[in-house]
């Protein structure tokens, strides 16, 4: 069951030429101790990404599950994130280090940037350190999360290594075309963080009404709107019949008229947003 759900999965080539997952498993929110169980859960599912971050305070117990799993390293692709206290030239080194112990990984397949924390200004420094794990082959890939195109603009004037992924909050009330539009002309990746809006969407009465017309849940029509335009998505879910409902996801599709219902639900000016303003956040 979970090695032919796992093969369902279409990959999405970065980049840098690294494949990853389109659908993968989110953890934020969920304590250390519950993690092993979620993250084990979602693996028997068939999930091979897995989404954490040193701030999630659960990298020990995503370690514990990929240990247990008994599933080749080379079938998985894990993603961390540094946080903002810690960016810098020497602190994001050793913060890198510090989710690879706990993690229990040699080498990660992607690192990201947490949040761009402006008010520090301290992402491009950050970038070069990134760079440089990258260049060790510590981490596959490496990239950005919640970066608005102009702070893409000033890593990209670096010169140096384009940001292979932007994880950035994206639901159906919060499409964010410019950042998208903005990381597409890049050959940047677009992530989906918060792909369900934190479950907020479930009960829209279109897509309740598109669920009921299709045959599937709330979330299946969201997470399928997702993929059918591209982008790489991580829902988070505790419970082991809805882990396997977010992954059940690649045997149908929407039909174009659906899409466009889905897309019509867009909020204006990013009023509908469930996390913070990257422009504002500093953690
Ligand atoms: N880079 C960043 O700044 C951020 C990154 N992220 C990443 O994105 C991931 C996903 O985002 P997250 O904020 O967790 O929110 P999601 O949009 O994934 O929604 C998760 C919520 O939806 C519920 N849910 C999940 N699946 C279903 C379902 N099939 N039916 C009904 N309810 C469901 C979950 O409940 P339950 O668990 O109880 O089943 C949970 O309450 C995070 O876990 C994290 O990895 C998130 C926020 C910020
Ligand atoms: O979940 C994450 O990855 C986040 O960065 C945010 O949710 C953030 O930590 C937050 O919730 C701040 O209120």
């Amino acid at each position: 069951m979970s090695a032919t759900q796992a093969t369902l999965v279409p990959r999405i080539t970065l980049n840098n030429g690294a494949l990853i997952p389109q659908l993968g498993f989110g953890v934020f929110q969920v304590p250390n101790v519950e993690t092993e169980a979620a993250v084990s859960a979602a693996l028997e599912a068939g999930y091979r990404s897995i989404d954490t971050a040193a701030i999630y305070g659960n990298e020990e117990g995503v370690g514990r599950a990929l240990a247990a799993s008994g599933i080749a390293r080379d079938e998985l692709f894990i993603t961390s994130k540094l946080w903002n206290s810690d960016q810098g030239t020497a602190t994001t080194a050793a913060a890198f280090e510090l989710s690879l112990e706990k993690l229990g990984l040699e080498a990660l397949d992607l690192y990201l940037i947490h949040w761009p924390a402006p008010a520090t200004d301290l992402y491009l420094e950050s970038w070069e350190a990134l760079e440089g794990i990258a260049a060790s082959g510590r981490s596959r890939a490496i990239g950005v999360s919640n970066f608005l195109p102009t702070q893409l603009e000033r890593i990209i004037a670096l010169g140096g290594t384009v940001p292979a992924v932007n994880q950035v909050e994206l639901h159906p009330a919060l499409q964010q075309a410019e950042t998208v539009a903005f990381n597409r002309a890049h050959g940047i990746a677009t992530e989906a963080w918060s792909p369900l809006a934190q479950g907020a969407m479930l009960s829209n009465p279109v897509i309740a009404r598109l669920a009921e017309e299709i045959g599937r849940t709330p979330a299946q029509v969201i997470l399928r709107w997702h993929l059918q335009q591209g982008r790489i998505v991580i829902p988070k879910s505790v419970t082991p019949a809805r882990i396997a409902e977010n992954l059940a996801v690649f045997d149908f599709e929407l039909p174009a008229a659906a899409l466009a219902e889905v897309d019509a639900l867009d909020v204006a000016a990013g009023a509908g947003r469930v996390g913070p303003h990257p422009a504002e956040f500093n953690g």
